[in-house]
């Protein structure tokens, strides 16, 4: 039996980061970790965060859940059938619903192979003391996240004083009272604190909460057609709705060779250089993004 994590959390709070923090501890146990990842928006941009010797399939355009649980089925039967493993680690869309998404690992296909350990939900902190300026179909999906997860982060603690990360550890705990939370910055869980996990689900209510129903979420790819000044883009940035949850991508910028990786997650931007030349492409995730004007917008964007 293979032990399979879910990593669940909304836009931007910090899955990925965990993803690569468990990989290289699992490395460091002798233990192979594999993959499955799924994005919103068409980039296959966080395979990079993940070293080259795991296995790991993507699942594009859309998520977990409603891509289908057959999508997900056809990539689990692939990685038993074709590479050798230890654990697996779904790190499901940040507009995905947690517990749909373990549905599609509890087919009884796989019962005999797969270990469902548990649903570990990142939780940006920040996001958590500002929840009320989402709206209320988003709010809803970020709060059934954190109320169905077995393990959860109180993410990006660096960005809180003391009295804000006690504040959220007590909300979020009494919210669900199952899980035990972890105060983490980066998403550093030290792995021991996962492996004792035992999926269940509590008897809770399960509301329906994916991309095209009730969620007006959506993501937008923009291609930039020429180079935009950091200053000028960084105040576009700064102008944007509170209902633009995520970006990131490729941005080329004015006065350098290569497009810059560009993240945006809940007000914080990040640029980090990058030394082959990417596509100059965002991904620009939020409710009702089709309505924002990007910058240097290009005809058929
Ligand atoms: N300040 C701060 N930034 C963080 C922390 N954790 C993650 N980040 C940053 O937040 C951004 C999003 O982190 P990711 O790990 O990519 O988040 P994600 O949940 O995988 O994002 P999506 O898959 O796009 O929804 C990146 O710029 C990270 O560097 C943290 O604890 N503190």
């Amino acid at each position: 039996m293979k032990d399979v994590y879910l990593l669940s959390g909304f836009l931007g709070s910090g899955k990925t980061s965990l993803l690569s923090h468990l990989i290289e501890q699992m490395k460091e146990k002798g233990l192979k970790p594999a993959v499955i990842m799924n994005e919103l928006g068409k980039l296959p941009f966080d395979s990079r965060s993940v070293d080259e010797d795991v296995p790991i399939k993507e699942m594009l355009e859309g998520c977990i859940c409603c891509t289908g649980s057959e999508k997900m089925e056809a990539q689990l039967q692939m990685l038993l059938e074709g590479e050798v493993f230890d654990v697996l680690l779904i790190e499901t869309t940040g507009a995905a619903h947690p517990v749909e998404a373990m549905d599609a690992v509890l087919s009884p296909y796989f019962a005999n192979r797969l270990n469902m350990k548990g649903i570990i939900t990142v939780a940006d902190s920040k996001r958590w003391l500002e929840r009320d300026k989402m709206t209320p179909q988003t709010r809803m999906l970020f709060m059934e996240q954190i109320k169905h997860a077995h393990l959860i982060l109180a993410n990006k603690i660096d960005l809180l004083s003391e009295d804000e990360v006690a504040t959220v550890t007590m909300q979020i705990q009494g919210f669900n009272r199952h899980a035990p939370i972890i105060q983490t910055s980066n998403a550093k869980l030290p792995l021991n604190m996962i492996t004792g996990l035992e999926a269940t689900y509590h008897g809770q209510e399960v509301k329906q909460a994916a991309i095209g129903k009730q969620l007006t979420l959506s993501s937008r790819l923009h291609t930039f057609s020429e180079p935009v000044e950091k200053e000028v883009f960084e105040q576009w940035v700064k102008e944007l709705p509170d209902t633009v949850y995520r970006m990131k991508g490729y941005v080329p910028l004015v006065g350098y060779k290569n497009p810059f990786l560009f993240q945006y997650a809940y007000g914080m931007v990040q640029w980090l250089p990058e030394y082959i030349k990417m596509e100059p492409q965002i991904v620009i995730i939020g409710d009702q993004v089709e309505a924002i004007t990007v910058i240097g917008n290009t005809p058929n964007d």
